[in-house]
């Protein structure tokens, strides 16, 4: 038995007692874009889903993409910013985010999900009826008028209802969901969700027992650069006021604060490059991450 494989049936067997407890619950697994860049962590997190799946828990993914999408608007020169970590959307943009996301990236999880040994369905909001959007309104408050003030940000949704049916089907038949954030509108129109708020949407509606937020750090960290261990919803407030959080950061924790106050058990905040991060953390005294649960 290599060094590897010793240290994978550790974090097993202590897990068997979370795999009984847990069999039959779901967990809401978002796969950051800056998480998937890395080969290796990217067939190691595969095998973490199917290994979920093969303890009877129901794991549904949902991937980011934002580099990615980024690499392709440069590619065909259409020029792209982000107000409070979230991507301005116009129609053009738009179309290359359900390319990139709903066609590349998707199939790409289903392929890495299929050579770990498990079953997956690619899909997007727009399958099944799992997600109508509605256009995100995003207000700023001017430090010095105290005005608020609507910032457009075009094409970007947020989910306004959710049908987890097909989810669950697909779940209940052996299949893992993996799920892009792309939705219609009730009008038919396109809308680019970012990953996070999607996940955070359907781990409220699936009550799911967790949240996982796999991404490119350690966890939330602190102005000193510590990890942050725990937070609760009013501390999250508290470092968005004081600037402790910005860029991606924000919809990422806003996401965990919706999802712990509507119904999902706790969220975590994790490195995804990190091997078998989710299981360390979950299964084991250890964790990893931020544990981000209601006050
Ligand atoms: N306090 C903080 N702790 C950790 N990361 C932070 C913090 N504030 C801002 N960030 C940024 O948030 C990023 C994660 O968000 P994002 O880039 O959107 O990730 P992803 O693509 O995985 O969703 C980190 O790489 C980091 O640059
Ligand atoms: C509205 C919005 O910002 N949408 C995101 C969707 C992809 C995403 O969220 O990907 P990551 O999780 O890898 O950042 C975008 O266009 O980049």
């Amino acid at each position: 038995m290599t060094k590897e494989m010793l240290a994978k049936a550790e974090v097993l067997i202590e897990a068997l007692p979370y795999f009984q407890r847990y069999a039959g619950r779901t967990f809401v697994v978002k796969y950051g874009g800056h998480a998937m860049g890395d080969a290796k962590a990217a067939r190691e997190f595969a095998e973490d889903i199917v290994l979920l799946k093969a303890v009877g828990i129901n794991p549904v993914v949902v991937h980011g993409g934002g580099p990615q999408i980024g690499a392709m608007l440069e590619k065909l020169g259409v020029e792209s910013t982000f107000v409070d970590g979230l991507r301005v959307t116009d129609q053009a943009t738009a179309e290359i985010a359900e390319m990139v996301l709903s066609g590349a990236i998707n199939k790409q999880l289903v392929g890495w999900i299929a050579s770990a040994g498990g079953k997956a369905i690619g899909i997007s909001g727009k399958d099944g009826g799992l997600v109508t959007a509605t256009k995100l309104e995003r207000t700023r408050r001017d430090p010095d008028s105290a005005i608020e003030q609507v910032i457009d940000l075009g094409f970007v949704g947020t989910p306004e209802t959710v049908d987890t049916t097909l989810l669950e089907t697909a779940s209940a038949s052996g299949m893992i969901p993996i799920v892009a954030p792309i939705a219609a509108g009730v009008d038919g129109q396109t809308y680019n969700i970012n990953a996070d708020t999607m996940a955070g949407a359907l781990a409220a509606a699936l009550g799911a027992a967790r949240l996982f937020l796999l991404t490119d750090v350690a966890g939330v960290l602190g102005k000193d650069g510590a990890l942050l261990t725990d937070l609760t919803p009013s501390q999250i407030g508290e470092l968005e006021q004081n600037g402790t959080i910005s860029g991606g950061m924000i919809p990422k924790l806003e996401t965990c604060v919706h999802a712990v106050e509507a119904g999902c058990d706790a969220a975590v905040v994790l490195d995804g490059r990190e091997a078998h991060a989710m299981l360390l953390e979950f299964f084991t005294a250890r964790g990893a991450g931020t544990l981000i649960r209601a006050d």
